[in-house]
């Protein structure tokens, strides 16, 4: 399994949500939606997106562009709309994690959740914010004009013949969108072929002459898949008749199909298996001269018998141990539900916790685990390799969201109830000459049709009266109303002429961890 090195937010998240994703609740098992499946909608809309790449000036690509071009007669179906639906209200999208890495990623379940390969995945797409060219190929083109579109597109004839195999396995043709298309009145959905499923029997039922593809047994003039499937003398159809080819060439085309980005954007290295282990960010409080640290490791694989220790240096870096202590086992390990993507793999994992207490003077500079299988064999050693996890004095410990004194309040009266997050930041500064503010990030766009953009708001951070400073810091309060849709924070405080910033903090992750309160009046 590869190796992650920490901190990286944007590698981090697109592990999490490719493996521990709600995203996969949608996408597990193939799911029917109005005669098709939630899966084929997906990939039409990641290969839509694509359609506005031109290889040759670099320009469109997967970027999200699609929100803006859905009146295009090209774009049309409920599909495109419901999929963009089901991706804004998971609430997935981060600062740093836009439609468009959300859209191929659901090209990625959608695969794999019909029971196709596994595309490897990449994060790092660039949102647009207004249309790409009019580029997706119509069903009455000619060949000509498709295969100049693909090459633009950055696929070649043959690519063309098994791209659209591999597209035209899931789904099929909507009557009320193409009428002119699907003319039995009888069919709300002219599926491609016989079986929901990301296999190859669009390829051997066009072989055998049995297909029920509408774009090559339909009308003449929109016979697209037709043209192009046997633009070869149907070589290219042939050897997809091996599942395996099949399988092989279609994870290879779609993992393009989604990398097709501007040429100004740069993915992140492709993630093809769970990384071995990746650390939950360390969350701190502060309380009567000690840090409370909260983490947790992840790892594939772990023996039955493992444990699993945290170990940390002090800030001088050296191995000085307070009589408090400065290692700790695992508070608890519970197993990680994986989605459909390590399930296929065949992996399993745990997560073991840790809530760390730390002499708040010897402080804390890097942390690291010691696995021990208690087989005889050597501790592993996890320390992102070989620097630890380092904990920077500035900003982590001059600037953080305090777990334990932040609140989940829940406010309750005999007509309503109210939800609120207290969110308490201390800032290691005094009362007089310290400022703080944040700006919080709301995933959900409250638009009822596309495009689906996220908001961010300012939130006032004022002087905690309830939390009086304390050790050298200042605690300030600020309150999110809108409980469950701020998922992330960014926080500044002045002292002085010092600026600190924390940015992209995971409330939604964090507030997990707040103690909750309760009140009824
Ligand atoms: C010449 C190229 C292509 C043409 C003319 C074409 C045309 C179409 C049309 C007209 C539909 C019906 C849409 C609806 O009724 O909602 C459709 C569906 C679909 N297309 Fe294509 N397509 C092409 C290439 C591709 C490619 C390359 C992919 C992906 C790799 C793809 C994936 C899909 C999927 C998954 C559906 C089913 C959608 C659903 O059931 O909701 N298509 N295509």
């Amino acid at each position: 399994l590869s190796t992650f090195q920490w901190p990286n937010p944007l590698l981090s998240y697109a592990d999490n949500q490719l493996y521990e994703g709600p995203m996969n609740l949608l996408a597990v098992g193939c799911p029917r939606r109005e005669n098709t499946t939630t899966s084929a909608q997906w990939l039409r809309i990641a290969y839509n997106d694509m359609s506005t790449h031109d290889v040759d000036d670099g320009t469109g690509g997967l970027d999200a562009s699609i929100m803006y071009e859905l009146d295009r007669p090209q774009n049309v179906g409920e599909g495109m709309v419901q999929s963009l639906q089901d991706f804004n209200d998971l609430g997935i999208i981060t600062p740093f994690f836009g439609m468009a890495d959300i859209i191929a990623l659901g090209a990625v379940y959608a695969v794999v959740g019909c029971g196709g390969p596994i595309v490897p995945y990449s994060a790092g797409r660039v949102d647009a914010t207004v249309a790409g060219p009019a580029t997706v190929p119509e069903p009455q083109q000619n060949l000509t004009t498709h295969i100049e579109l693909f090459r633009q597109q950055g696929f070649n004839e043959t690519e063309m013949i098994a791209l659209v195999a591999c597209g035209h396995t899931l789904g099929g043709v909507r009557r009320v969108d193409f009428p002119l298309i699907v003319t039995d009145t009888s069919i709300d959905v002219d599926t491609f072929d016989t079986t929901p499923a990301f296999d190859n029997t669009i390829v051997s039922q066009y072989l055998q002459n049995t297909t029920q593809d509408i774009l090559v047994v339909g009308p003449n003039v929109t016979r697209s898949d037709l043209r192009i499937f046997s633009s070869d003398g149907n070589v290219t159809m042939q050897s997809l008749l091996s599942s395996d080819t099949f399988s092989d060439t279609c994870a290879a085309l779609l993992q393009r199909m989604i990398n097709t980005v501007p040429s100004t954007v740069n993915l992140t290295d492709p993630i093809a298996e769970p990384f071995q282990y990746v650390i939950n960010d360390p969350l701190f409080s502060y309380q009567n001269g000690t840090f409370n640290m909260i983490t947790a490791l992840r790892v594939v694989s772990p023996s039955a018998s493992a444990t699993v220790t945290l170990l940390w240096a002090d800030r001088q870096g050296n191995s000085f141990c307070p009589s408090t202590g400065c290692s700790l086992q695992s508070s608890s390990d519970q197993p990680v539900f994986f989605s459909v993507v390590g399930q296929v793999q065949g992996l399993t994992a745990s997560r073991y916790s840790f809530n760390a207490t730390i002499n708040s003077t010897s402080s804390i500079s890097k942390f690291w685990f010691e696995i021990n299988n208690n087989d005889g064999s050597d501790p592993i050693v996890v320390d992102n390799g070989g620097s630890g996890f380092v904990i920077e004095q500035d900003p982590s410990l001059t600037l953080f969201v305090d777990i334990m004194r932040s609140e989940l309040i829940l406010q309750e009266t005999s007509v309503s109830f109210n939800e609120v997050i207290k969110v308490v930041v201390a800032v290691l500064g005094d009362a007089a000459s310290t400022t703080a503010s944040m700006t919080a990030f709301t995933p959900f766009s409250n638009a009822t049709v596309p495009p689906f953009t996220p908001t961010t708001t300012s939130i006032s951070l004022e002087l905690d009266e309830t939390n009086p400073p304390e050790g050298g810091f200042t605690f300030f309060t600020g309150n999110v109303t809108n409980f469950g849709s701020v998922t992330f924070l960014d926080i500044t405080a002045n002292v002085g002429s010092t600026s600190f910033t924390v940015d992209n903090f995971n409330l939604g992750t964090a507030s997990d961890f707040f103690p909750f309160i309760q009140i009824t009046s």
